[in-house]
């Protein structure tokens, strides 16, 4: 129960409404608990009617009109009381799912990108859902059905044991059998149903995979392969969940049958009294009878309560060990920092920890505002992993990057994240209009604005192609933009921004030359006082830049203008008469 304190808080912020639902629980309760009274009111009348104790048979109709009058007003009483309980309690369940939810998800993103790196997409997005429901069964059903179960004893128990006490000691006797029977089942239905989840999930990625990757499928032509490995997997699903209901089967005929016994000795136990003279009225067994059956639902949820407590409180384990997680990249700078955008990296050399593989190595250089930087290099030489430093997605392992001659950890990180427009190598779009996409980068952008960034981007013209022009859906659900098409957009989503800082990683690789001539030219007229890093692996890209550093393996090993670099052996000089040559081919 230790992990279950975490959501201690919820049920202080809401505990108004959990003790209004305790008054209405117990209200509930006492209504229940009237109605075999009445019930065992009637036999007496009508045994008494029958030993000529009453012989008037008005009263006696009358007392029974009357009675089932009681009952009727219990019963409506009892179940306006419940129907409120579950509302109260439910409401709160769903309320502290949410809140949870919330939380959970604002630590994932505050989390940093190792984080990410070392726990599977389908591993966090089970923990907010698949878990966090399972914390809701306890600080729901498991809560009320505890606070029921509890009220209907104590009322329950103590009336019986007013009226009867030896023969309510014998009616309860099974109860606890009942109650661990059900346990025991509980516990093996949520094994179970662990293993028919695991195998669905299996079967369900299995499938997302290969609708995902059917033009792989297709081209191959595997797909009497594929069919065959889902039925393989899907009667391994199947074979799971044939065990997980032959467990659900025992559940009520185990119910009935331990019933059935408390419903025996109730008659057998009473039935004797009655004849021995320690019970006077029949009407006393009715009624055991009836709260026996009364009790069997409750006792039985003490057993399913137990395992859902489990169940939640290995979910919250789960939830904890992300919840405690500290982001490694913080911000601990409250004032507001003035970023102008003066780069300059000092002796940086960056290993990633998951790999160990040094990316960068004493890298040093310097970029003033307003400027561009081309960098160049072979794949796996570092240049994406510098663009990753000056936004801080990691810190540097040894060195420093300054901007503005400030250390970048002394910079507020979210003033410098504001300030930075960055434009990935895989163009990532949401699953949302190509006008929202482009405002990702400026909610407050006119439509004037969007259209203007596209402009630049080269894009436009695409886009108005389209018959719902800028409202066009992306994604799975709509259309499909070629590779350079999704590059350019995310690229107006950067400009869009108006950033102090630019961060290109090789987004034009998918466009052809004549465009990128193009939105190079336009990114020079909005760069002017700008800092622009392009990353690529085309000399005609980065030209144009003020310096041009060329990575390998982690190092400089060139930097200068173009007209320097094409002057001096070299990477640059050979992969640019290489990709002159390629022109002119
Ligand atoms: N997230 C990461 N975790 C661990 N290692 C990484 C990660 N990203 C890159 N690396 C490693 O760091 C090195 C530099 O990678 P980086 O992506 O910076 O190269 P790059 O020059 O941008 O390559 P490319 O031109 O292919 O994009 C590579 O050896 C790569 O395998």
């Amino acid at each position: 129960m230790r992990a279950l304190r975490h959501l201690n808080k919820y049920f202080l912020k809401y505990k108004f409404r959990l003790i209004i639902g305790l008054i209405i629980t117990i209200v509930a309760r006492i209504f229940t608990t009237l109605v075999p009274t009445f019930v065992g009111d009637s036999v007496d009348v009508v045994e008494q009617y029958i030993n000529n104790e009453i012989t008037d048979i008005e009263a006696v109709k009358s007392g029974l009109i009357m009675n089932i009058l009681f009952i009727f007003g219990s019963v409506l009483i009892s179940a306006f009381f419940t129907f409120l309980m579950r509302q109260t309690f439910i409401v709160v369940s769903r309320y502290i799912e949410f809140d949870l939810k919330n939380e959970v998800f604002q630590h994932y993103e505050r989390l940093s990108l190792n984080f990410y790196k070392k726990n599977r997409t389908g591993d966090l997005m089970n923990r907010i859902s698949e878990d966090v429901s399972k914390v809701r069964m306890y600080v729901g059903p498991a809560f009320m059905y505890s606070v029921n179960t509890i009220t209907l004893f104590v009322v329950v128990i103590g009336y019986m044991i007013s009226i009867a006490p030896e023969l309510t000691l014998y009616t309860v006797a099974p109860l606890p059998i009942l109650s661990i029977s059900i346990y025991k089942l509980s516990v093996a239905i949520h094994k179970r149903s662990t293993i028919v989840q695991e195998f669905l999930s299996k079967l369900t990625t299995f499938t997302q995979e290969s609708f995902s990757g059917i033009t792989v499928i297709k081209a191959y032509g595997t797909e009497p392969q594929t069919q065959e490995n889902f039925t393989e997997l899907s009667n391994v699903s199947k074979d799971k969940n044939l065990d997980l209901a032959k467990v659900q089967a025992l559940f009520f005929p185990l119910m009935v049958l331990l019933i059935g016994c408390s419903n025996i000795l109730v008659v057998y136990i009473g039935g004797k009294q009655f004849i021995n003279g320690t019970i006077e009225e029949l009407g006393i067994i009715v009624e055991f009878i009836i709260f026996v059956n009364m009790l069997t639902w409750p006792v039985a949820t003490v057993g399913w309560v137990s395992s859902i407590v489990q169940q939640a409180e290995a979910s919250q384990v789960r939830i904890n060990e992300f919840l405690s997680q500290e982001p490694e990249i913080t911000n601990t700078v409250t004032e507001n920092t003035k970023i102008n955008g003066n780069i300059s990296f000092e002796n940086v050399t960056f290993t990633y920890d998951d790999t160990n593989i040094t990316a960068l190595k004493n890298i040093s250089f310097e970029i003033k505002n307003g400027e561009t930087i081309g960098i160049l290099g072979k794949t796996g030489s570092g240049k994406s992993t510098i663009l990753d430093l000056i936004g801080r997605l990691y810190d540097t392992s040894s060195g420093e990057i300054k901007i503005d001659n400030i250390p970048l950890k002394n910079i507020n990180l979210e003033n410098l994240r504001k300030v930075i427009g960055y434009v990935p190598q895989d163009a990532f779009l949401f699953s949302d209009s190509i006008k929202n996409n482009i405002k990702f980068g400026n909610n407050d952008a006119t439509d004037e604005e969007v259209y203007k960034a596209a402009k630049y981007s080269v894009v436009h013209k695409n886009i108005i192609g389209f018959s719902k022009g800028y409202d066009t859906i992306l994604g799975e659900r709509g259309i499909t933009l070629s590779g350079g098409q999704k590059q350019r957009i995310s690229i107006a989503r950067a400009i869009i921004k108006d950033p102090a800082i630019l961060l290109f990683d090789d987004c034009l690789s998918a466009v052809d030359t004549e465009t990128e001539e193009e939105i190079i030219g336009n990114l020079n007229k909005i760069s002017e006082n700008k800092t622009t890093f392009i990353v690529s692996h085309r000399v005609s890209t980065v030209k144009n830049a003020d310096k041009i550093i060329v990575l390998e393996g982690g190092e400089i090993t060139q930097q200068g203008t173009h007209n320097q670099l094409i002057n001096a052996e070299g990477y640059y000089k050979n992969l640019y008469l290489k990709q002159l040559s390629e022109k002119e081919i």
